[in-house]
């Protein structure tokens, strides 16, 4: 069974277990929770127990103790400050019981998504994992929170209620107790039914935040390809699907609490009259009739709260099964034990019958077999889709290969440091990645203690240090997280300055096939040309320049490399490559 199964079939109890082993981490807030609530609790059962004292002082006109009616009030007065004191105690140490859960869970999920292999993130929308990391989140901070004083002040509520009823009249409280499980079905029935659209609920606002990410990511071919209305009209029944079930969730779990109120009343009101008769036969007196009625509303009071959390509850197990779900993700296979840090003398790089497919049913490579000697500049040709991508992946072991190995220097990649391996790559993609910070954080992102001097000399070699000047605050202007304020061209310079600062043995380059202007682009090409001296690179190539200049060119088709070997030699053949200099680059160069 996959993690994903086993979370979809955890149930609620195995569910809230697995919660509370969170919450068990801070007994001590537990604790002291329990007796403020305690505490709390016992000053609300003591009110009415006063006040039906303190009605028996009041016998008839004129006979009125005013002494101990005063005394008493006084001593109610005391008992309910102590009550709301340690009442506000308890929502005090909830709230740092149910922020602190919820703090821990989410350090984890981050961790997790960050050991998460790529794989994950490759098929999961990014929107539907920020709603579990927010949205979810939430909701299960809200259930701790109500969840956890209701259920605490109603369970000591009841079995205190219980008590006190018992103490006044037995007979009375055996119809309010015959009552209970009557409210508690009522409940029960209506919960059930409202646990699945809870889950229905959190699915959907999963994928519409899925959507509306892709769609404000993507605005620019949105609006390009006059997507707009098709877009809105997705959205809008992606939204509606949203507001359905919301409201059929939030109506079937609100019906809970009407109905046990309900239930309570009849009671209550049944409750009433036997009372009235067993005062008239003088078997308790009006004060014991009114604490008990007070005590009986006490008693019903948690059912209908409890009830009335039932579904915050609900949304909470809803959500964090969703958060289960991802940190039972399998977590990249760690590194093995006997796994080594390389730092490659010679960088000798070796593809040997390398078989890999991203769905078992689908191979892509087949017995991929290539040699690279150090300082090779190797560029990748081919169709989309024809696997240029995915040798790349296999190279940064952001996949593994299925069969067959890929080594450096003759050391299999399957017993290196994923870490060390992808420091000895430098990368630069297509998608550029900067994050919101200055230019000089997101050059130094790969070497944080390097100083201003190093900064500047590796801007200076991307050709970056021109336009970074003419910025108004040079190095310190600060850039939003896309970098929207930086022209495409920019954005690759910085990331090849990022490179440069690093200074890696080897070299992953994603040409950039949008247009840029002339002027970049030659500033980009100079920079890319620097960058790759003496260095073995790997460039998924769509400029002709970096072609022709590369020392072994390999074309790609359908996940084989079907033709390899320098310009010359590839166009001397006639084959593959020939014909995509022919139709692509041949007119242009004429
Ligand atoms: N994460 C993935 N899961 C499943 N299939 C994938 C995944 N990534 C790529 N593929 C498939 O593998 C094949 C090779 O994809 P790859 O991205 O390596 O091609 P490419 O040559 O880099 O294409 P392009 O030039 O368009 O970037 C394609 O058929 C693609 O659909």
């Amino acid at each position: 069974m996959n993690a994903k199964n086993s979370v979809e079939t955890m149930s609620t109890k195995q569910t809230w277990q697995r919660l509370l082993k969170y919450t068990g981490k801070y007994k001590r807030y537990t604790v002291w929770a329990v007796v403020s609530a305690m505490i709390s609790v016992a000053s609300s059962l003591t009110g009415p127990y006063m006040i039906g004292r303190t009605m028996d002082q009041m016998i008839g006109k004129g006979a009125v103790r005013f002494e101990e009616v005063f005394r008493l009030l006084t001593l109610l007065g005391l008992v309910y400050a102590v009550g709301s004191l340690f009442g506000w105690l308890l929502t005090y140490l909830t709230n740092r019981l149910a922020y602190q859960t919820v703090n821990d869970l989410r350090g984890e999920m981050f961790d997790r998504m960050n050991v998460l292999p790529l794989k994950y993130h490759d098929n999961h929308p990014q929107g539907d994992s920020i709603s579990r990391f927010v949205n979810d989140m939430d909701a299960v901070s809200d259930g701790l929170l109500q969840g956890f004083s209701t259920l605490l002040t109603g369970v000591i509520t009841i079995v205190g209620a219980i008590g006190l009823m018992l103490y006044t009249s037995p007979l009375m409280t055996l119809v309010v107790l015959l009552s209970a499980p009557a409210a508690f079905y009522v409940a029960r029935f209506i919960t059930i039914r409202s646990q699945q659209l809870f889950r229905d609920q959190a699915r959907i606002l999963g994928s519409l935040n899925g959507y509306v990410e892709e769609m404000v990511g993507g605005q620019k071919v949105v609006q390009a390809f006059h997507y707009e209305d098709r877009s809105f009209a997705e959205f809008s029944t992606r939204n509606e699907e949203l507001y359905q079930a919301g409201v059929k969730s939030q109506f079937i779990s609100s019906l809970s609490n009407p109905a046990t109120r309900l239930v309570n009343n009849v009671t209550f009101s049944i409750i009433a009259m036997i009372g009235s008769v067993t005062v008239i036969l003088s078997r308790i007196t009006v004060g014991d009739l009114s604490s008990f009625l007070l005590y009986a509303n006490l008693f019903a009071k948690p059912f209908n709260e409890i009830t009335g959390v039932i579904t915050q509850l609900q949304s909470a197990t809803a959500s964090a099964q969703r958060i289960f779900q991802v940190l039972d993700e399998p977590a990249e296979i760690p590194d093995r034990e006997d796994a080594l840090n390389i730092k490659p003398e010679q960088g000798t790089i070796t593809f040997r019958d390398v078989q890999f497919a991203y769905q078992p049913d689908r191979p892509l490579i087949r017995d991929l077999d290539l040699t690279v000697p150090p300082g090779t500049r190797v560029a990748i040709v081919g169709q989309t889709g024809a696997g240029k991508t995915t040798l790349v992946n296999l190279l940064m072991r952001f996949y593994d290969v299925n069969d067959g190995e890929i080594s450096i220097d003759g050391i299999n990649l399957n017993r290196v440091t994923r870490d060390s391996l992808r420091r000895n790559f430098g990368m630069v993609l297509q998608d550029t990645w900067l994050f919101g910070g200055t230019i000089r954080e997101n050059i130094a992102y790969g070497k944080p203690d390097a100083s201003d001097e190093e900064i500047v000399a590796a801007a200076k070699s991307a050709n970056a240090h021109g336009f970074i000047k003419r910025l108004p605050h040079g190095y310190d202007t600060v850039i939003s997280g896309s970098g929207d304020s930086l022209s495409q061209g920019q954005k690759q310079l910085l990331t090849i300055a990022r490179v440069m600062l690093v200074d890696p043995p080897m070299l992953i380059l994603d040409e950039a096939t949008s247009s840029i202007d002339t002027l970049t682009e030659i500033r980009i090409q100079q920079a890319f040309l620097k960058m790759v001296e003496g260095r073995t690179s790997f460039v998924i190539a769509h400029r002709l320049s970096t072609i022709r200049g590369a020392d072994l060119i390999l074309y790609m088709k359908d996940g084989d490399v079907v033709e390899s070997g320098n310009h010359d030699e590839l166009l001397a053949r006639g084959g593959y490559y020939a014909g995509l200099y022919n139709s692509q680059f041949a007119a242009a160069n004429a």
